[in-house]
């Protein structure tokens, strides 16, 4: 009787709301002397014969595209508690793992609480709002809000700790569920016809710490450092840190950069944003990026030397030098493509700064700032210096104990009598795991490990020989420069 009572009202409450909500559309059409007038007294009117009380949670606040967390928490909340078996309409969302489905109510549902003896209601609005300008995007005009209505009598005990439990539950399920994932910046031109600023896909990328091949006592340190990350939200407060550290991993290209932001995004479980910086417009557009991005994230700037001219500021080159480079550019398609798409994008040196350690950058908490680099150093000293990029990692040729991490991962053998070999190569040689674990990789069924064990040996036999060539070669050309 009493949860009938309740409906009641709330189905009182929200066509009140709808009629106050006409009201607002047409009262251009009643005098201007009455308007003031009536708004005062329909509300104290409602108040007088409305006993219940209604808290809305608005999907996006303060600026347009700002995604609540309150939100977010409340969704995941509603659509795992036991009330919600009782929806008839429910929404999925992402599928963990491709096992459990992530539900959620759909538009214009309600669902009824109890909590503590108070009796609440829930329900899930859409209100659309019609659009000056013609879009090819009109979902972008739907605003989603939750509508919580109860009685006044337990105002302080909702407010007090109801919604917080919601929340803090939200959140806790939020991270049992989590699905990866891997975000991309929208081109900012495309910003408000689509209405946002990243796109993303599920992030189901197998690279683990384990699988890694380096250095033993380096992953080691990496993983201990990325531990006391994680757990470091009261040490950072303490020393008056914004919660966040900056990774450079810098080597030459397939030794494993882009394998290890993969690798930490797993361990963390963090969702990876992978900023694409010429298709950012200006500083203004990067610090936007920033901003919505959320916590317990990676942001990504792969190949930093080579995504802006943000050396340029600073190390301004010889005459004679920038001539050689000009000429050879021109000749270039490729570099003469990304030196165009480059000069579409603003963003400067002290923009990028400013994004990784300005004010702004404070905003949330637990983010890793990852630049990758082929070569490191081309990099301002501003951009990595210690604070902003507080660990330089330098991901280098495969040493012997990173190739047995590669022999167990391509072959599951720890030990063979051609290792012996192998190591003494390996250390005469320069080699990426890249190039390594492709040799290791079995072509054929019929492929053993030791057919696969002395293809690498002679690959680095011919690199060897290689090598000692062009040793040999430089070697003349530099008596000959003397002379
Ligand atoms: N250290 C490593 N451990 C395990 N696998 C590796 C390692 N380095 C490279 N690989 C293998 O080589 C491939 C290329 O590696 P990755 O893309 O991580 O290199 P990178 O350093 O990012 O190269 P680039 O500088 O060209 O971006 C990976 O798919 C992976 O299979
Ligand atoms: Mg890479």
């Amino acid at each position: 009787m009493v949860a009938v009572k309740g409906e009641l009202w709330s189905q009182v409450g929200s066509i009140i709301a709808s009629l106050m909500f006409v009201y607002a559309m047409f009262k251009e059409c009643f005098p201007y002397q009455l308007r003031g007038y009536l708004g005062r007294y329909s509300h104290k009117m409602v108040n007088l014969v409305y006993p219940y009380v209604q808290i809305t949670f608005h999907e996006y606040t303060g600026e347009r595209f700002n995604r609540s967390e309150v939100y977010g928490a409340i969704r995941t909340y509603l659509g795992a508690c036991p009330a919600s078996t009782l929806a008839k309409r429910l929404r999925a969302h992402d599928i963990k793992d491709n096992k459990s489905l992530i539900l959620s109510m759909d538009d214009d549902e309600e669902i009824t609480e109890e909590f503590q003896g108070a009796k609440l209601w829930w329900t899930s609005c859409k209100h659309v709002t019609k659009s000056q300008s013609f879009s090819f995007y009109p979902a972008s005009d739907e605003k989603r809000y939750y509508r919580l209505t109860f009685h006044r009598r337990y105002k302080d005990l909702i407010t007090g700790s109801y919604i917080n439990y919601v929340v803090q539950q939200g959140k806790d399920m939020a991270v049992r569920n989590r699905q990866l994932k891997l975000y991309t910046n929208n081109s900012s031109d495309d910003w408000y016809g689509k209405g946002t600023r990243w796109s993303h896909v599920a992030f189901e990328h197998p690279a683990t710490f384990q699988k890694l091949a380096m250095d033993l006592k380096k992953k080691e340190e990496i993983i201990n450092d990325l531990d006391k990350f994680r757990l470091g939200k009261d040490y950072y407060s303490k020393i008056g840190k914004a919660w966040k550290r900056g990774y450079l991993l810098y080597g030459p290209p397939g030794t494993g950069k882009s394998s290890m932001i993969a690798a930490m995004a797993n361990y963390l479980e963090y969702d990876i944003y992978d900023l694409e910086l010429t298709a950012v417009k200006d500083n203004t557009d990067l610090k936007k990026l920033l901003i919505d991005t959320s916590n317990k994230s990676i942001i990504v700037i792969e190949d930093i030397d080579c995504s802006l001219d943000l050396t340029g500021q600073r190390n301004k080159k010889k005459d004679d030098e920038k001539d050689e480079d000009d000429e050879e550019k021109k000749k270039d398609p490729i570099r003469k493509r990304f030196e165009e798409e480059n000069k579409k994008s603003k963003v400067t040196l002290s923009g990028l700064l400013n994004f990784i350690d300005g004010i702004w950058s404070a905003c949330g908490g637990e983010r890793l700032i990852v630049f990758t680099t082929n070569y490191v150093h081309k990099l301002d000293p501003a951009l990595v210096r210690r604070g902003r990029m507080d660990k330089h990692i330098e991901l280098s040729y495969c040493c012997f104990e990173a190739f047995k991490v590669l022999a167990y991962n391509y072959l599951d053998i720890d030990s063979h009598h051609l290792f012996e070999k192998i190591k003494c190569l390996l250390e005469e040689t320069d080699m990426t795991p890249a190039d390594v674990a492709e040799n290791l990789m079995p072509k054929s069924v019929t492929e053993d490990a030791e057919t696969c064990l002395k293809k690498l040996i002679e690959a680095l036999e011919l690199a060897k020989e290689e090598a000692q060539k062009k040793a040999e070669r430089n070697t003349v050309t530099n008596l000959i420069k003397k002379k």
